[in-house]
């Protein structure tokens, strides 16, 4: 490898980037570096040994901020189980190696980028969650470099033994490498571990595989959970997770119906492509008060009242009346009730909206009654 190697320039990211960039920079710590940027506050590791922030590259660092790493490759979209055994063995390699913890995810989703080479939209992966939770999935997990590597022509049409040369040895300083056993990687997806090892062996670079972590005899994966998403089945979703399935964001003010019909809703914006969820659920939010709040949620368009509506999230949160506006707070899904509708006028919908409203709290009432009791009125807490 040679100091004068040509090196791909960290390019401008896509549009879904740059938006959740902006977002990461509301909660944010400042920018060390023209392209880095914060995660957002960022909690000790150990409460004993605090660790450095996280840092986030768009593509690979500038020469000079290169150190020697522990570096793993995903799209980590959820950051599942299985994602999480893998940072694990990561941080601890990183410790006993004295390596930066470090991840290289792709933005957008290679998959993304495909449907759109092909104008099928619909072939695109629903995420599970945003850039903004994957990066905070990441700090949390102890992961101290994140690299939000650009994927676009040059880098889908770029065979394995230069991206290894120029973005993980030259670019990333790569001394220890750890992939799941099913990784492919490069032009027509033609590298994988044997390709790894081999160059690993000549390079110098070890190169670590993860065997399949599994749950009830499947693979764990963002598809499987997608999959379960798409179901409603929010309990197998959590179980791939191991967290429960929620949408965050920054509460934003909706048209203000909600209240003249007497269900005042906390709106969430939901980016195109964030998720492929629609529906009324039962639900509960967290960030309002020291305890989730039960609610109702539309997740949907509103075609009753809207005719090209954007996808918006209402929760209408049972018993609350303080104000909202600006919080971030996360809605926990825990049930579907049904899919939305067109109504005919307002008072059918309203009509179904009191029959949502039963049907939310007879679930919690009976099935759970333990979250119910926590999500009593929240207006004395904020
Ligand atoms: C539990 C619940 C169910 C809803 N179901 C539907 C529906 O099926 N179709 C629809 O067009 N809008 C539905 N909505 C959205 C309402 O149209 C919307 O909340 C209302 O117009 C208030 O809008 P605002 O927040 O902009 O004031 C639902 C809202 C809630 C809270
Ligand atoms: N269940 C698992 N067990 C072991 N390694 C895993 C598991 N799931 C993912 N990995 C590894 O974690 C890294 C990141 O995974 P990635 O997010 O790209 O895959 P995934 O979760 O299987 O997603 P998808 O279903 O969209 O392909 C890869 O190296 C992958 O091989």
């Amino acid at each position: 490898m040679s100091e004068s190697t040509q090196l791909p320039v960290p390019a401008p990211l896509s549009a879904s980037l740059t938006d959740a960039q902006s977002d990461i920079r509301d909660g944010a710590s400042a920018s060390s570096t023209d392209n880095t940027c914060g995660s957002g506050p960022v909690p000790d590791h150990t409460p004993d040994q605090p660790r450095d922030e996280v840092r986030v590259f768009r593509g690979v660092p500038p020469s000079g901020q290169r150190p020697p790493c522990a570096l793993t490759i995903g799209n980590f979209d959820g950051v599942h189980l299985g994602h999480q055994a893998m940072l694990a063995a990561l941080r601890a390699a990183a410790e006993r190696l004295s390596l930066k913890p470090t991840v290289m995810v792709f933005e957008p989703h290679p998959r993304e980028y495909f449907a759109q080479l092909q104008q099928r939209p619909e072939l695109a992966p629903a995420r599970i969650a945003s850039l903004r939770d994957k990066l905070t999935s990441l700090d949390e997990a102890g992961v101290e470099r994140v690299i939000v590597q650009r994927f676009d022509a040059a880098l889908a049409s770029m065979p394995p033994e230069e991206f290894i040369r120029q973005i993980l040895v030259e670019g990333l300083n790569v001394r220890w490498l750890l992939v799941g056993d099913d990784f492919r990687f490069g032009a027509r997806r033609a590298g994988n571990l044997d390709t790894l090892r081999e160059a690993g062996a000549r390079l110098g670079f070890e190169v670590v595989s993860l065997p399949t972590v599994s749950a009830d005899g499947q693979r764990i994966s963002s598809s499987a959970i997608r999959t379960a998403l798409a179901e409603g089945d929010f309990a197998q979703a959590k179980k791939l997770l191991g967290h429960p399935y929620m949408i965050g964001g920054h509460v934003i003010h909706g048209r203000k119906l909600g209240r003249t019909i007497g269900y005042p809703t906390m709106n969430l914006g939901v980016a195109p492509g964030q998720t492929s969820l629609s529906g009324i659920f039962v639900v509960q939010v967290h960030g309002l008060g020291p305890q989730p709040l039960a609610g109702v949620a539309s997740l949907g368009v509103r075609p009753t009242i809207e005719d090209a509506g954007r996808v918006l999230l209402e929760t209408y949160i049972f018993d609350f009346s303080g104000d909202a506006y600006g919080k971030l707070v996360r809605v926990e899904f825990l049930k579907k009730i049904r899919d939305e509708a067109k109504f005919v006028d307002l008072p059918t919908l309203i009509a179904a909206i009191d029959r949502d409203v039963d049907h939310a709290r007879a679930w919690f009432d009976t099935t759970h009654r333990v979250q119910s009791d926590l999500a009593t009125s929240a207006t004395d807490r904020i």
